[in-house]
């Protein structure tokens, strides 16, 4: 059955917004995964841990026939590829793959969320996912735009 999934892209190190090309050329290319649209790219204030570099920030939407947690397997293949290594907890990365939604489906497994638990608060994510999917409805969470009038003001410029 062929689904449509969310996934939110950012990286704050190195080329960032080259990063996110290279990542959505990657993801574009694994069997099972077709970029339908991607949102414009972000420049956005560092959330959580804030001495770090500012991120580029976007939003991809795709069409699948994997399974979430192939999909899933697929983004951390992509990070693993552009050569993330995993250091601070929401610290500085060459490029970070979620997994936002994936068909209005709720999955709460051990390694994987679904939606992702703190894409309701993040404006980073809901500015460029309102850009392809305003009226989209976040399981148990609400409408994006909605959500979006709620967020705490975070500095999210578009490039
Ligand atoms: N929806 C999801 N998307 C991506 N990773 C998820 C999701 N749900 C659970 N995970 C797990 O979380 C791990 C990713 O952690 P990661 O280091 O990328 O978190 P983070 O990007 O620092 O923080 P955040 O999750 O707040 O964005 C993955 O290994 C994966 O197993
Ligand atoms: N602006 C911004 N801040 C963040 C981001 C991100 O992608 N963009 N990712 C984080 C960890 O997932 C933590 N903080």
């Amino acid at each position: 059955m062929e689904v449509v999934a969310y996934i939110g892209l950012g990286s704050n190190m190195g080329e960032k917004k080259a990063n996110l090309k290279v990542a959505l050329e990657l993801l574009g290319r694994v069997p099972g995964v077709k970029l339908l649209r991607v949102a414009p790219f972000y420049r956005t204030e560092p959330v959580g841990y804030t001495d770090q570099d500012w991120f580029v920030n976007t939003v991809a939407e795709v069409e699948t026939t994997l399974s979430p947690r192939e999909l899933l397997a697929a983004c951390l293949e992509v990070e693993n590829r552009l050569g993330r290594v995993r250091g601070v907890r929401w610290g500085p990365r060459v490029i970070d793959l979620d997994l936002l939604l994936y068909n209005g489906q709720v999955i709460d497994e051990p390694a994987l969320v679904v939606p992702h638990p703190r894409m309701h608060e993040r404006a980073f994510v809901l500015v460029p996912l309102a850009d392809l999917a305003p009226d989209l409805v976040i399981p148990d969470r609400g409408g994006v735009r909605e959500l979006l009038a709620g967020v705490d003001r975070q500095v999210v410029e578009q490039l």
